[in-house]
């Protein structure tokens, strides 16, 4: 049956990425033989400028029909002062709860070639593979009132999760963790939080269901500390919202750079969403300097868990273990001094190795 993938570039390099992640698409579904049906959708700051919606319903229903969506990134300066509801990044958390894909995958490995780009040492960095597992639909960045109060001069957010949000995430993360080193490390703040007090009871009541998985709890400030002392004493991490999008953001330096970090939000009925880690990088913007490594490692992951061609999903990953090999790197993995190339011609190089393998 033929698939149906649905893009939303979204904002800044988001656009720039997606349109390679998108031409990298159509080769794949040409080399299989497959035909897919390749749609667009508006998200985030451009969605706002166009509709007056971070989110536009068009934009919903079309994911909703989707058996896979892929985001660039949303976000920007010029929409900073809007108010919280019409914010790009709204759209972004708008589109995770409508598609209710609560548990957020995002994988993080040394790349061989890339131990240099990294300031930490290589001897700290070998054999680093971990998956941090991020509930992505409840907590801190979604839970109501989010206000100013008392005549403007105080401010409420609230954490709030139901017992039943964290069982179905924490689920996924021992099922994960069976598949791996079977390692779960389950990370919160419950020395002063009741949201992570619940947290850690859920994780300790669920792993008497898995009685292979090693459980330990970590203090969110200290696993802050030890992903960078000693990262490859993890495996699978699993945490609530906030927490995970920073340690995933601070884990990005093990790997080399912030662009090379794909995801995948799943748990859903319906698509399976996939995006870099990374924002909408207003810096680099515009200058075809974007590292498109990460959108195509989500397209990996996406082939992967909801394509069902992981044999595509194998080459994407192994072709950019071999141009990196090679020694391409793209300017924010190069070191000083270093040659570098832009977002297309890495593109194309990676492509191109990817063609080989499936042809
Ligand atoms: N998933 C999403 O749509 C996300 C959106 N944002 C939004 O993006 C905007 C910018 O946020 P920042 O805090 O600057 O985070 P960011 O991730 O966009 O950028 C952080 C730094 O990493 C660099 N960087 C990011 N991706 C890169 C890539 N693929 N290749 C090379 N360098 C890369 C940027 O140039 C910048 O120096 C904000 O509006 C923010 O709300 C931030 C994070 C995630
Ligand atoms: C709007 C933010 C929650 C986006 C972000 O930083 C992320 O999901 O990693
Ligand atoms: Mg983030």
């Amino acid at each position: 049956m033929t698939k149906r993938i649905v893009v939303l570039p979204g904002d800044g390099i988001g656009t720039e990425v997606t349109t390679e992640a998108r031409q990298l698409l159509v080769e794949i579904a040409a080399l299989l033989g497959v035909q897919w049906e390749l749609d667009e959708g508006l998200i985030g700051g451009g969605a706002y400028d166009q509709t007056g919606s971070p989110l536009p319903e068009e934009t919903v229903a079309k994911c909703l029909e989707a058996d896979a969506v892929l985001l660039g990134a949303v976000g920007g300066p010029q929409w900073d002062n809007l108010p919280g509801d019409v914010r790009p990044e709204a759209g972004l958390l708008g589109i995770r709860k409508r598609l209710n894909v609560f548990a957020n995958l995002r994988p993080i490995r040394t790349w061989p070639g890339l131990m240099l780009a990294s300031p930490l040492k290589p001897e700290l960095l070998e054999g680093v593979d971990m998956i941090i597992v991020r509930e992505l639909t409840g907590g801190l960045y979604f839970g109501q009132p989010k206000a100013r109060v008392e005549g403007g001069r105080a401010v409420v957010d609230t954490l709030y999760y139901t017992r039943g949000e964290i069982e179905r995430v924490v689920r996924r993360a021992f099922t994960l963790a069976q598949a791996r080193r079977k390692k779960l490390t389950s990370v919160d703040k419950a020395n002063v939080l009741e949201s992570s007090r619940m947290w850690r009871e859920v994780v300790n009541e669920l792993s008497v269901e898995y009685p292979d998985v090693v459980v330990d709890h970590v203090l969110v400030d200290n696993a802050a500390m030890q992903l960078v002392t000693r990262p490859n004493s993890f495996d699978v991490i699993v945490t609530e919202n906030m927490f995970g999008d920073i340690l995933s953001d601070e884990a990005a330096i093990l790997t080399g750079s912030i662009g090379m970090l794909p995801s995948a939000s799943i748990g859903g009925d319906g698509p399976g969403l996939y995006e870099p880690v990374h924002g909408s990088a207003p810096d680099i913007a515009g200058q075809g300097v974007a590292n498109p490594l990460a959108t195509f490692l989500s397209v990996a992951m996406m082939l992967r868990h909801s394509l069902g061609y992981p044999e595509a999903a194998d080459a994407i990953e192994a072709s950019v273990l071999a141009v990196i090999e090679q020694g391409v790197r793209t300017r924010d993995l190069a070191g000083s001094g270093q040659a570098w190339v832009g977002t297309k011609e890495m593109s194309q190089l990676v492509r191109a190795d990817v063609q080989r393998r499936l042809a």
